[in-house]
């Protein structure tokens, strides 16, 4: 196996393979490690003392100054000497945000968690006998060691340049994967810290200066993948020899910055500026074979372009965009680590066959969604019109796939062939899961129950499609409540990325870890949440469009509303999203609200009186748009009247007069009250963690992706400024916006939202959640005493005190 970092070897015939090696997806981090970094920024220096420190994963009860423990990967650091000893003890876990850019120990040239017990020398610098400035930059995600890609592909690559045997080189990673790119930790640790100096110069240093204008030729060995500036490193070698199914891509914009290694002026020179454009605009990869016959080979950017790249990239890295993509990045990947479900050793079962029930709109879509992974479906309806209607269904959704291209009318026949039509239970034998997906009524679904558990064997999975239903009621008639898990899917099924898992207190972690699986199996995030009325998603945003009927109820134009959060980045405005759905669902829905969020609902007839006068939204063509085929939906004037009834009707107008709003104004009214649902949602510990609701809002409801998802953004509000918006909403027109505890609680405080709550002590490897930890509440739950960053002083007085007494 390759070290960490980067390894050369020599061969006899004079070539040198450059290795470069950072598990998972050799991501190209910059030099400086926040770990190793020691430093004095704050104080100049006074006294100097040698300082002998321990950095111990295992000892335990031994007396050492500063002690480093790793538990899994996450380094704790503590300060001070070991209680057990029965001398002053103290254990502070010191929190620091900045590293010096420079400086300090190198500890980039091995991996850390081999190693068991190692001793370093280091220069502390001291500015009074009694008062020791230490700086140490400390993430959980810190892959200290792993620090060291792009500065030992600089050193290694000078190197082989310098040896007289070495006549070629060649650059490849290791693990069967070329590189993931530029290590997105950093960009997160910059929205952090705001160090920019964290960013390499690695487009001209690097890539031009080294390997481009190198005296000898290096060739790319790209297998697995080479994306962002992997894919950039590959393109400043002479030339590019790939396996076939390697992923080759520039998808820097979905962390919204550009391609910072040159990649802007190469890729174009490469392949064309028609397929380099189609590659970074729409961040799309392609197969090394289509690379091949592209041309992916030989091409050279200027200095001048790149150095213009590079500081465009700079200022890119530091925008809110930015700063939104890259949380979004991380928190969708933090879904799939959930406590006590995938870190206690479970083993997923091999889920081959699902049965559906039901094979209306989304019964179908889920059944696509599972044959297009290679899933056997039996698809159960009560006739066989609707059967051949649901069938029909979904040949039509794979039809559209091969008509866009995206399939072949032999892998579509395929397909089809895995999906089978049943009238009865009688083939559910050898299913491994079921998922309900009739209407939202409760005895149907018991009755569904409690057949299904005679009908599979007791291993079988027995999963919900309910958007809103208490989980424990559909179960009630069961004697599986272990078995009985919700698969939330958004409509259209096949495609809107979002699972929602719903689990109850008895669902057992093995069901939950195998529908994760099947959710990632057939490509879709899968996040776990808690069983409540409307779950996580349709909780949180059931004030969307209730705030919508209160806004058109006070006046205000309602294709205005529209527009305002249309181009706040919503795909659609609640009122042509409420005549996308078709207004059943706000129906079946309406009362279930009004009962579980009793005092904070809004209840306005609008909708009745339009399905009186005919309309049902996109369904028939009519709603509060006009859908003709072939053209955008146009507002409909004549609602109007039908606006103005419901007005007379729920008689909330302040003096009588419609009410003048500004769009940020309607905006607040909107989105307020969807946070204000969130931070109850937070509170009762429905969601993981606060990052589960941001990827949930952006999956589920298309919230914008660049805004980083609901509770991000609300955060980059800030608590006190909603809570006083809500509180002066609430006095105006009552408690349907009356602030939560938990967003009263966190404006006094002045903390951020996305704070963990104490339930979820259990997970601390994200950085989302690392951040939290540095405000009061954030250390508290998760076990850590002592201040936040900013207070670092008293313990680090402590600390110091005792120190210079040891010496
Ligand atoms: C200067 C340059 O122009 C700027 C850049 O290069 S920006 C970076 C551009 N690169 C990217 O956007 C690639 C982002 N990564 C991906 O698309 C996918 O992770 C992938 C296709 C590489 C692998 O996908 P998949 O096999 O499904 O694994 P996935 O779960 O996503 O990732 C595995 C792990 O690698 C990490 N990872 C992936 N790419 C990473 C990167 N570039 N930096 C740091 N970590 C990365 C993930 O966070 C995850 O970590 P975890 O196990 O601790 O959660």
């Amino acid at each position: 196996m390759a070290k960490f970092g980067v390894s050369m070897e020599v061969g006899s015939d004079g070539v040198a393979v450059i290795t470069i090696s950072n598990p998972p997806v050799n991501a190209l981090a910059p030099a400086s490690n926040r770990l190793g970094s020691f430093s004095p920024p704050l104080h100049r220096l006074f006294l100097r003392y040698r300082i002998l420190i321990w950095f111990s994963p295992i000892v335990s009860g031994a007396l050492c100054l500063l002690r480093i423990s790793v538990p899994g990967m996450r380094p704790y650091v503590y300060a001070g000497f070991d209680s057990r000893l029965g001398r002053i003890g103290f254990h502070y876990p010191i929190f620091f945000r900045n590293a010096a850019p420079s400086g300090g120990v190198d500890l980039s040239s091995g991996c850390f968690l081999p190693i068991l017990d190692i001793g370093l020398e280091v220069l502390f610098d001291v500015r009074m006998p009694c008062f020791v400035v230490l700086e140490v930059l400390f993430d959980v995600r810190m892959y200290s060691f792993r620090g060291a890609v792009v500065d030992g592909l600089k050193k290694t690559y000078t190197e082989a340049m310098r040896r007289d045997d070495v006549k070629a080189i060649v650059l490849t990673g290791a693990s069967g994967k070329f590189s993931g790119g530029f290590d997105i930790n950093v960009f997160e640790e910059i929205h952090r810290t705001g160090q920019l100096s964290r960013l390499p110069d690695v487009s001209v240093e690097l890539v031009v200066d080294i390997i481009e204008e190198g005296k000898k030729p290096s060739v790319a060995a790209i297998q697995g993948l080479a994306l962002g500036g992997g894919l950039e490193l590959t393109m400043g070698c002479h030339a590019r020899i790939s396996t076939p199914n390697a992923q080759l891509g520039l998808p820097e914009l979905t962390l919204g910055v550009i391609p910072g290694f040159g990649g802007t002026q190469r890729l174009p020179r490469l392949v064309g500026l028609s397929k380099a454009i189609e590659m970074m605009l729409l961040s799309k990869s392609i197969s090394a074979k289509e690379g091949n016959k592209l041309g992916l080979i030989d091409a050279i950017a200027s200095h001048e372009e790149l150095l213009r790249e590079a500081k465009l990239f700079k200022e890119l890295v530091l925008s809110s965009t930015s700063k939104g993509l890259v949380h979004v990045f991380f928190a969708q990947r933090a879904t799939s680590k959930v406590p006590k479900i995938s870190d206690i050793g479970l083993k997923p079962k091999n889920v081959k066959k699902v049965a559906v029930i039901g094979g209306g709109l989304m019964g179908s879509g889920i059944a696509t969604a599972l044959i297009q992974s290679n899933i056997s479906v039996l698809l159960k309806e009560v006739d066989s019109t609707y059967l051949q209607r649901g069938l029909k269904m979904i040949a039509a959704n794979l039809e559209g796939l091969v008509k866009k291209g995206a399939m072949t009318q032999d892998k579509m026949n395929k397909t089809l062939s895995l999906v089978k039509g049943v009238l009865d239970y009688s083939e559910f034998r050898d299913v491994d899961m079921v998922i309900e997906a009739v209407i939202e009524k409760v005895p149907l679904k018991q009755t569904i129950f409690s057949d299904i558990e005679k009908a599979c064997t007791p291993q079988c999975i027995l999963a919900t499609n309910t958007s809103t239903i208490d989980l424990n009621i559909v179960g009630a008639k069961t004697r599986s409540q272990d078995r009985i898990v919700g698969a939330h899917f958004f409509s259209p099924a096949h495609v809107m990325p979002l699972l929602e898992i719903v689990r109850t207190e008895k669902t057992s972690p093995q069901v939950i870890l195998d529908l994760m699986t099947v959710g990632k199996v057939i490509r879709k995030v899968p996040v776990v949440v808690g069983n409540c009325t409307g779950f996580a998603v349709n909780r949180t945003f059931f004030p969307y469009s209730q705030a919508a009927h209160l806004l058109a109820n006070l006046g205000v134009d309602i294709f205005r509303v529209d527009r305002v959060i249309n181009s706040f980045g919503m795909p659609m405005g609640p009122f042509q999203l409420q005549d996308l759905a078709g207004y059943g669902v706000a129906f079946a829905v309406k009362k279930e609200y009004a009962v579980a969020f009793r005092g904070r609902t809004f209840e306005s007839e609008l909708l009745e009186l339009m399905a009186e006068s005919g309309r049902n939204g996109k369904n028939n063509g009519k709603g509060f748009y006009i859908y003709e085929k072939g053209s955008k939906p146009r507002p409909d004037p004549s609602v109007r009247s039908i606006i103005e009834e419901s007005i007379r009707r729920a008689n909330i107008l302040p003096g009588g007069k419609p009410v003048t709003l500004t769009d940020q104004e309607i905006l607040e009214m909107i989105f307020f009250p969807v946070v204000n649902e969130a931070c109850r949602v937070l509170d009762e510990g429905v969601v993981v963690r606060a990052s589960d609701l941001d990827i949930a809002s952006v999956l589920g409801m298309g919230f914008p992706r660049y805004r980083g998802g609901l509770v991000f953004w609300a955060d980059s509000i800030g608590a006190a400024y909603i809570h006083a918006s809500l509180s002066r909403l609430a006095e105006a027109y009552g408690s349907f916006f009356k602030p939560s505890p938990y967003l009263e609680e966190r404006a006094k405080k002045g903390m951020p939202l996305r704070d963990p709550p104490c339930a979820v002590t259990w997970f601390e490897s994200s950085p989302v959640v690392e951040e939290a930890a540095h405000t009061d509440t954030g250390a508290r739950c998760l076990g850590r005493r002592g201040p936040p960053l900013e207070g670092f002083i008293r313990p680090v007085w402590h600390f110091s005190s005792i120190f210079v007494s040891y010496l």
